[in-house]
Parts: structure tokens; sequence; C-alpha cells
């Protein structure tokens, strides 16, 4: 099963640049975390600072009892082998087949033999859906290939806790959804915590458990993806909503004037509708986060807003009930088929039809 990665009063800033201060939050074990933001408010930073690659002024990460911004060097490297990352633009080298590719960690970082290797890397690539590109170069495949590809190579030390930086930059919204499903499948595979990092809305909509913003140099919030998503707190309503009216303007924030010569509030268009989070695949096992998280979800029922208290109940109504989980063992069950199923495309604005209206 995946780790929890609990981040308390991290502050991180460049010189006299705070980019984010006092963010606290957990990532809970084994389930899917979305981190919102319009551009430049520091959600890449975010991640690297989960990894220890970047080391903020205040605040720790605990993850299995390490500080990845406190302790000594030689334990956070060690640490960092629980994570696997998949960066916007796939990270990889350019010289270097798609096998190639995908096997480099394994060669670099364990004492496997070749036959092990192959074995390991022609499974993860079934996983992503690329059987038959492995033979060729990075310059020779799309854009969503080259990133299937930087995920399959982020998944060959089976990470207990997987990190994706817009995994669907530069995909249209055909690309997307596929690439929605593929980590709801990937979830239900290895059960692994995951944190995406996007601007998609579609993503958020569909994929996560769990949802939270960074704007103005802090998280706007954090928690259950029913609270973000009825959330109507100016920043995160105007980013829902795909607006210009309200406080994130083109250079991330608006100055006072600009935002008192706008028009008053617009009018209420009533709730924002709530769109069904994907299910795996036909085929693969049931999430189990799906399970853990109800549990947690209802524990802090009372403590939701009201908006979000309602949309949960509609998701609970709904959902078949599983059973408890056992341990996972980490690894990848045999892959399915190998394709990548037709995802939905919904969007978040208001008047999209959803089940949760
Ligand atoms: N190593 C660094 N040294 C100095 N400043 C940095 C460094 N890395 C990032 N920054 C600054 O931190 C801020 C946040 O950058 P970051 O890339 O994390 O934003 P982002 O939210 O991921 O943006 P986008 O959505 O556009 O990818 C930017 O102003 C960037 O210039």
């Amino acid at each position: 099963m995946g780790i929890e990665v609990a981040v308390e009063g991290l502050t991180m800033s460049f010189g006299k640049q705070t980019i984010w201060q006092d963010v606290s939050l957990t990532l809970p074990a084994g389930e899917v975390s979305v981190m919102l933001g319009p551009s430049g408010t520091g959600k890449t930073v975010f991640l690297k600072s989960l990894i220890g690659l970047l080391k903020p002024q205040r605040g720790r990460v605990l993850i299995n009892g390490v500080d990845m911004v406190n302790s000594p060097a030689r334990d956070i490297y060690e640490t960092r082998k629980v994570f696997g990352l998949m960066f916007q633009d796939g990270a990889l080298f350019g010289s270097m087949s798609v096998f190639d590719n995908i096997a480099f960690p394994l060669r670099e970082h364990t004492r496997k033999k070749e036959s092990e290797i192959r074995r390991i890397v022609m499974e993860r690539i079934e996983v992503v859906g690329l059987l038959g590109a492995e033979g060729k170069l990075p310059g020779e495949i799309s854009g969503g290939m080259r990133k299937r590809a930087g995920l399959a190579r982020a998944l060959v030390l089976d990470p207990q806790i997987i990190l994706c930086d817009e995994p669907d930059s530069g995909l249209d919204p055909v690309r997307t959804a596929y690439l929605s499903q593929l980590l709801i499948d990937l979830n239900a595979r290895t059960d692994a915590t995951m944190l995406i990092v996007t601007h998609n809305l579609d993503i958020a909509a569909r994929v996560p458990d769990n949802i939270g913003m960074l704007f103005r140099r802090e998280l706007v919030t954090f928690g259950p993806r029913e609270v973000l998503l009825t959330s109507e707190e100016p920043a995160v309503a105007q980013f829902l909503d795909g607006r210009r009216e309200g406080p994130i303007g083109m250079s991330e924030e608006k100055d006072a004037a600009s935002l008192a010569a706008e028009r008053v509030a617009p009018a209420d268009a009533g709730p924002r509708p709530i769109v069904p989070q994907l299910e795996p695949s036909e085929g693969l096992p049931a999430r189990r986060a799906v399970t853990r998280r109800r549990e947690r979800v209802m524990g802090m029922i009372d403590t939701l807003p009201p908006s979000a208290r309602r949309a949960v109940e509609r998701t609970h109504a709904t959902a078949p009930t599983l059973p408890l989980p056992s341990a996972g063992t980490g690894t990848l069950p045999s892959a399915g088929t190998g394709t990548l199923p037709s995802a939905g495309t919904g969007t978040l604005g208001r008047g999209t039809a959803g089940s949760g209206a």
C-alpha cells in the first residue's frame, strides 16, 4: 500500500520571494490527490520539496518517520526511493530507446539481471499501453506517448508514492481523458499514494480523491474532492469556472484597482454540479483507497461545509460497498489488456451534466 505524506507548516522562499508559506496537509495513504493553482504559484516547487530536491526554510515533510526537509542527506536519499516521478515532458533521454529509458532506473539502482529487467520493463510498457513502441526513440513517438513512457519509467521501482507534474500538458482533450483513466487504473493496480499537479479541470473533476489549491503564497484549501469542487471561495470558484472575473489575474494576482473595476459578483448560477469520479477499467481490481477514504471522510463529515457534506452523502449513496482492504504487496498485479479504455470528458463548468447536481 502507499505511504502517507504529512506536510507540516512548510514555507519556501527564493531570496526575498516567498513562494508559499505555512503549507500543511496530509496525502492519505493510497489515495489520489490533485494540486491545482494558477501558473507560477509554486506547484512544481512543492513537488520538489516533498522529495527533498528543494529545501524549504521552515516546516517538515514526514514520510515513514523521515523528515524530507531536515534529515541527513543519506536518509533523504534512501527515502526518495519510495517515490516514482513523472515530469512534465517525460524527461526521457533522447538518444535511448523507450525500452532503455524505462529500464534506466533498474540498471542504475538495482542489481537485477537483464532477463528480469526485461520482464519488468515490458510489464510496465503494457500497463501504459506502449507495446510495440519499445524500440523507438523519444523523438519518434508522440508527446502523449512520451508522457506514458515517463510514467512507465516512474513505475519500474514499484514506488509507493507517485508524483506527476502536469502529466496532461500539451495533450489534446481525448488524450487527456485516456490519461485520466490510466491514472485511476494505476491506482487500482498499485494502491500507491498519488499526487498530480495539473491545471486541467477535467482531471481535477474525475480523477482525485482529494484536491488542494495553491494561490497567493498559501494553500487555499486541501481536502476531500467534494470540498473544493463545491467551494465558492472566490479564487477557487474563478479557477473552476475558468472566468477572468475574480482575484486571479494574468500575472497570478490582480491589483486592488483592477478588482474594484470589475462588475460586482456575477449572478449566482446555482451549485456547481460534481461529475462522478472515474472507476477502474473493466477487469481491474477495485481501488482499495475507496473504502479507506469513505471511512476517513465519514469521520470528518461534521467538519465539512454543508455543500461538501451533501455532495459526499450523494457520492456514498451511489457507491458500491467494498470490503476493507488487506495490505497490498506493492507490486503491480498482472497487467490487463494493455489497451487504454475510453474515458468520459466531463467538464467542471456550471450547467454540465453530472450525477451530483
Ligand atoms: N530554483 C529556483 N530558483 C529561484 N526561483 C525559482 C526556482 N524554482 C522555481 N522558482 C520560482 O518559483 C515560482 C514557482 O515556480 P513553479 O514552477 O513551482 O510554479 P508552478 O505553479 O509549477 O507553475 P506552472 O503551473 O506554470 O508550471 C516561480 O516564480 C519560479 O520562478
